[in-house]
């Protein structure tokens, strides 16, 4: 199991807790995380990436526990995390900024600069690699920051909300980087597009009110959609009777 949270809680304030006890792991291959909004994913992929520190409990990575000083650092040079927000670096070109996110996980110059022509070839954005990343769409500037969570080549990718603004062309370019990335690294992916699921992932978490609903393989998933669902909303259908939400 890649990134195991035992016991895991945590709040913004004191009395509010998002998390309360939790303990989840998330898998090796593919994952899709999926929840109403406020249920909490953000919150947990950014306890998964180390962002945010659990008030009590752990997050660790095959043991590498993300509380310890030393033991974070390994953490993060072994996980790759695009936040729900990106934000460009005034004065950084759209290279500069994917570059400056590997060297900070610890490769040299000349590693960081190699890898991010290949992530930014990755994402379709090798046009733009010279452009200020301040001066780009939502859409494009998420992309930079898939790039820059691919740098450096972690083992497991955290991607919150990768294809929120993406045109249908950059969201099927997304499938198949997800496809191929998927036989050499663990994936965790939050969103909110329940379509395709079954092509692109092999496990489901449905996170509500801080709380697994559902976590298992897709197949496991798809049959709790009502027998009459035809195929293309089965993964529609399950997600609105575990959540009971309109959807
Ligand atoms: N910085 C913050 N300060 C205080 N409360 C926060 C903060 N960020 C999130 N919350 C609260 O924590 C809860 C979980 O938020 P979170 O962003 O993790 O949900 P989410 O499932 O990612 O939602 P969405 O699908 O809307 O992105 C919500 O009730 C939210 O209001």
């Amino acid at each position: 199991m890649p990134i195991a949270f035992h016991d895991c809680s945590f709040g913004y304030r004191r009395k509010i807790r998002v998390l309360d006890h939790l303990t989840l792991a998330f898998g090796r291959g593919a994952t899709v995380l999926l929840g109403p909004n406020g249920a909490g994913k953000s919150t947990l992929m950014g306890l998964a990436a180390s962002a945010l520190r659990p008030g009590s409990g752990s997050v660790a990575l095959d043991g590498l526990d993300t509380t310890g000083r030393k033991s974070v650092k390994e953490y993060r040079r072994r996980v790759g995390w695009l936040p729900q927000q990106v934000r460009p670096v005034t004065g950084l070109r759209v290279r500069e900024q994917v570059a400056h996110a590997g060297w900070l996980k610890g490769m040299s110059r000349r590693e960081a600069w190699e890898a991010s022509r290949e992530a930014l070839r990755a994402v379709d954005l090798t046009d733009l690699a010279e452009r200020g990343s301040a001066e780009l769409s939502g859409g494009q500037l998420r992309r930079v920051g898939i790039a820059q969570a691919l740098v450096h080549d972690a083992e497991v990718l955290l991607m919150d909300e990768p294809t929120a603004g993406l045109d249908p062309v950059q969201r099927r370019i997304f499938r198949e980087l997800v496809g191929s990335l998927a036989e050499r690294t663990s994936l965790v992916v939050s969103t909110h597009q329940t379509e395709d699921l079954a092509d692109i992932y092999d496990h489901v978490i449905v996170l509500d009110h801080g709380s697994p609903r559902h976590q298992g393989s897709i197949v496991s998933f798809l049959t709790l959609a009502p027998s009459e669902t035809g195929p293309e909303r089965r993964a529609e259908a399950a997600y609105a009777g575990l959540v009971k939400a309109e959807v």
